[in-house]
């Protein structure tokens, strides 16, 4: 899947070349305190070749389960500096191959976070060998882009719903046909620059490529995000947990707040039949037979789920609301699938007009390319394509 491309080397206060898609800019290496070490054996990503490499990490932009990120630059020789990159540290893994490192290696796409460099390195604290996933880097993360409108009692624009949601909609179409399910899909594993409208998922430490008639666990994914059939136990789920998670970030980008916030893991499914109503005892049966917990049986709501999807979710108008009650569908054999959510009508504003304005910009900017399908993905969405493109009068406007 990842092509082999040249490598890059970036002069330090240099422009990037045109070819460099993909690549962070450099900028100045900041000069704040940084902590500096050689790494032996830094792989590119890009071409496959090892060097030895100076690295200097400057601070700390993420805390995870599992590990640290920190924003760093990379030179094999103290002249042409590589980055900013966000660099992952994760415990080196000795009895099986880490899998994030080996989705990360094979996908080359838009919407997902670039791996650029990778080595492993012990530590100075504990003296333990730690992975290094070197990633490029973006300014934010889709929950911190939430909280920031929220702080202001402010919800996100519809328009930057729309561009964010089409943007995960495309990342999963890719990573869905090669069966890779990301499994823990929620705002802060989605990296946004919000001033170009640029979206890349991220955080495949729970990725895994789901093999038909295998089992996989069902406890993964955080909890407000976990699609109903993971909450009942099923160990046969399929790439529409993702779909699930979509539909979960779709409607906290709308309310500025995670939409089913369930006390705890059983409650979540109560959370959930407050908007969808009780969930068929068929579905129940087929997500696990041996199931014995709370069926959530009696409405918790009168009304239909319309109404409450409309109560919900009215800023979105009558296409948002029609799209999350496809996507948010407790079967997940009837979820809508990434190349129908693509072609809804709610992006239809994405397909006619050409720019949004980012935060706190009084002028528009042209929105990313949504549309620079390749070949890969052309097969993929097949006839949806024409619906999904926007149309040759739309595109010339
Ligand atoms: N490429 C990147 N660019 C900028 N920030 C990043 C990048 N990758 C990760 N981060 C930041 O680091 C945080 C943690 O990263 P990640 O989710 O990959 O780690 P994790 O250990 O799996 O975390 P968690 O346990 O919360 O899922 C992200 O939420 C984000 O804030």
């Amino acid at each position: 899947m990842a092509e082999e491309r040249e490598v890059l080397e970036v002069p330090l206060n240099g422009n990037p070349r045109a070819d460099t898609q993909g690549e962070t800019a450099p900028g100045a290496i900041p000069s704040e305190k940084s902590y500096e070490f050689v790494a032996d054996d830094v792989t590119s990503n890009r071409t496959n070749s090892v060097k030895r490499m100076l690295i200097k990490e400057y601070r700390k932009i993420g805390r995870g389960a599992f590990g640290t990120v920190v924003q760093a630059y990379i030179t094999p020789n103290k002249e042409n500096w590589y980055g900013p990159f966000a660099i992952k540290k994760v415990p080196a893994q000795t009895e099986y191959k880490s899998r994030e490192l080996e989705i990360l290696r094979v996908t080359d796409h838009p919407n997902i976070v670039k791996l650029e460099y990778f080595f492993t390195h012990v530590s100075p604290s504990d003296n333990k060998v730690y992975q290094h996933l070197a990633m490029e880097c973006l300014p934010a993360t889709l929950q911190i882009e939430i909280s920031r409108y929220a702080h202001n009692k402010m919800e996100l624009p519809l328009k930057h719903v729309k561009l964010y949601s089409y943007q995960i909609a495309r990342g999963m179409l890719y990573l869905h046909a090669f069966g890779i399910c990301h499994r823990d899909v929620k705002p802060s594993n989605i990296l946004v620059d919000p001033s170009s409208g640029v979206l890349k998922i991220c955080d495949f430490g729970s990725a895994k490529k789901l093999e038909p008639d295998q089992p996989s666990i069902s406890y993964i994914c955080s909890r407000f995000y976990r699609a109903p059939e993971l909450i009942l136990g099923s160990t046969q789920y399929t790439t529409q947990v993702d779909i699930w998670g979509l539909g979960c970030v779709i409607g906290e980008m709308l309310v500025s707040k995670a939409i089913f916030q369930g006390q705890e893991p059983l409650l979540q499914l109560r959370e959930i039949a407050k908007l969808l109503g009780p969930p068929d005892k068929k579905f129940i049966f087929f997500s696990n037979p041996s199931y014995d917990g709370p069926l959530y049986s009696k409405p918790l709501f009168t009304g239909t789920p319309q109404s409450r999807f409309e109560k919900y979710f009215g800023k979105s108008g009558p296409d948002g609301i029609d799209l999350l009650m496809k996507v948010l569908v407790y079967e997940p054999q009837t979820r809508l699938s990434p190349r129908r959510i693509l072609a809804h009508p709610f992006f239809d504003d994405l397909r006619r007009e050409k720019y949004f304005f980012p935060r706190d910009h009084a002028q528009p900017v042209n929105l990313p390319d949504l549309f620079n399908f390749n070949e890969f993905e052309l097969q993929i969405l097949g006839d949806f394509a024409e619906r999904v493109k926007p149309s040759q009068e739309e595109h010339s406007q």
